[in-house]
């Protein structure tokens, strides 16, 4: 269960970055096309997002299609919104690439599964649960941090999909991550992650950056991974509300 809505508020840009433009395209460099391959596309729409879980083929294949391979930097979709989003990236990396290397590990087997991975992780204490420990990056903790991002990109795309023209992405992303993420952010990265939204392109750049053809296209693929989106959200988060995981520090 999420923690309950704190605070709901409109968009307000910080200081510390220019506006949103009457238009919704913000000053500064424009977004790149083609970041989202069509067959990224693909894998964000079935990337083994159907209830299996086999998450690491198909989670961190789906992360990686949204944030590009770590060694080819320039083809990072959220790098093609600015530089201000690298810090954003960066953490998104750090995370999948932790849970990767469980998975390349001597104890890989135990990481094929998310419910084997809490089971493995639990049965051995490998999770702190209570306060920070001598495990800072177990697995358990670092696809919290994923899962609870997924709930932020359910909510993203659902008003990406039934936005119209001149809907704003910065306003939807914002709102989507305060009544999600920001709960479980501190103030100052809730401060940092809302100023980097405002530089995100208008709807219609944002569209063209997803490559995944006209308007009417993209809405048939969020119509498509959305429910996706729930339901892997949906499995994962009753697993750790049983296993009493979701407010791991
Ligand atoms: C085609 C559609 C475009 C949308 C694609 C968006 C894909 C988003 C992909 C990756 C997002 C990166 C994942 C970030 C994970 C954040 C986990 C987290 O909460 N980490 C915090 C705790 O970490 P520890 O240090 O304690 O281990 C950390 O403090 C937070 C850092 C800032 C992260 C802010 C996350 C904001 C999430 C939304 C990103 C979307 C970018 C907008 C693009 C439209």
């Amino acid at each position: 269960m999420e923690a309950p809505n704190r605070g709901r508020r409109t968009l307000r840009c910080g200081n510390a970055v220019p506006p949103v433009a009457q238009d919704g395209e913000p000053p500064g460099p424009k977004a790149r096309p083609a970041d989202l391959e069509p067959q990224q596309c693909r894998q964000v729409k079935g990337c083994g997002w159907t209830g299996g879980l086999d998450w690491p083929s198909g989670v961190p294949v789906g992360w990686q299609a949204f944030l590009g391979r770590q060694e080819y930097s320039e083809q990072r979709l959220l790098n093609s919104f600015g530089n201000v989003f690298t810090f954003i990236s960066r953490d998104g990396f750090n995370k999948i690439q932790i849970l990767v290397n469980f998975l390349n590990g001597e104890n890989g087997s135990h990481y094929v599964t998310i419910q084997s991975m809490v089971k493995y992780e639990l049965d051995n204490q490998l999770v702190d649960l209570d306060k920070r420990g001598s495990h800072p990056e177990s697995g358990s903790r670092t696809l919290l941090h994923l899962h609870r991002t997924l709930r932020w990109l359910e909510l993203f795309f659902e008003r990406l999909r039934t936005s119209t023209e001149d809907s704003k992405t910065s306003v939807m992303c914002t709102d989507a991550y305060i009544e999600s993420l920001s709960q479980h952010h501190p103030l100052g990265i809730q401060t940092a992650v809302r100023n980097t939204f405002c530089d995100l392109p208008g709807r219609p750049t944002f569209f063209e950056v997803m490559n995944v053809g006209g308007a009417e296209k993209v809405v048939d693929m969020l119509g498509d991974a959305v429910p996706m989106i729930s339901k892997v959200y949906q499995i994962t988060e009753d697993l750790y509300a049983q296993n009493n995981l979701l407010a791991l520090p």
